[in-house]
């Protein structure tokens, strides 16, 4: 008895830890799909960042490189939104430094204001504007790598006339 117990014990930590390590290789393969299926036939990509938020602004390097690491090239076109301009007495993120931003990766800069449609550029123009972009850059888009998932489907091989006249 006195020998069972910690034998016990320790056998459910081993499990446990096991249940562990598969759950979190799990998680990661999963997450990992995940991102793939996002980036998977991107037509265009909106960065958008919160004007009053500055870390939001500084994190957008990491989104362009995580979009250049998926494919997605800069003949996709892209464009850089500033959310929240309605909240003038709050802005931390000031429209010259996110303009030569916009400029030094070449999109189009908008900020606008999801609540307030009356402020500065209305969502809509901007979707607009990506449509017309989208519209012009189709050609560039035959250019993307195929879908790894994508499934050809193949007409049968028609079985050989058999004539039994
Ligand atoms: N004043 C203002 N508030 C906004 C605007 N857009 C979103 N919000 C508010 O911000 C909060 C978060 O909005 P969500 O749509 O959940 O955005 P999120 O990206 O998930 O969250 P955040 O990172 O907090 O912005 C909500 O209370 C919205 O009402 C805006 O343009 N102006």
């Amino acid at each position: 008895m006195h020998l069972r117990t910690p034998s016990f014990h320790y056998t459910g930590m081993i499990d446990a830890f096991k249940i562990q390590l598969w759950d979190t290789a799990g998680q990661e393969r999963f997450r990992k799909s995940m991102v793939q299926h996002y980036y998977r036939n991107v037509h265009a990509v909106v960065f958008v960042y919160d004007m009053t938020n500055i870390a939001s602004f500084h994190s957008l390097p990491s989104w362009i490189e995580e979009c250049k690491q998926h494919l997605l090239t800069n003949d996709i076109p892209r464009i850089l939104v500033g959310n929240k301009c309605d909240l003038r007495s709050a802005i931390q993120v000031p429209t010259d430094l996110a303009q030569k931003f916009a400029d030094t990766h070449s999109m189009p800069l908008f900020e606008t204001s999801a609540k307030n449609p009356n402020d500065n550029d209305h969502v809509e123009a901007i979707f607009m504007t990506l449509a017309h972009k989208l519209k012009s850059h189709k050609p560039l888009m035959l250019s993307q790598p195929p879908d790894r998932d994508e499934i050809h489907i193949k007409p049968e091989p028609k079985p050989a006339m058999t004539c039994w006249c």
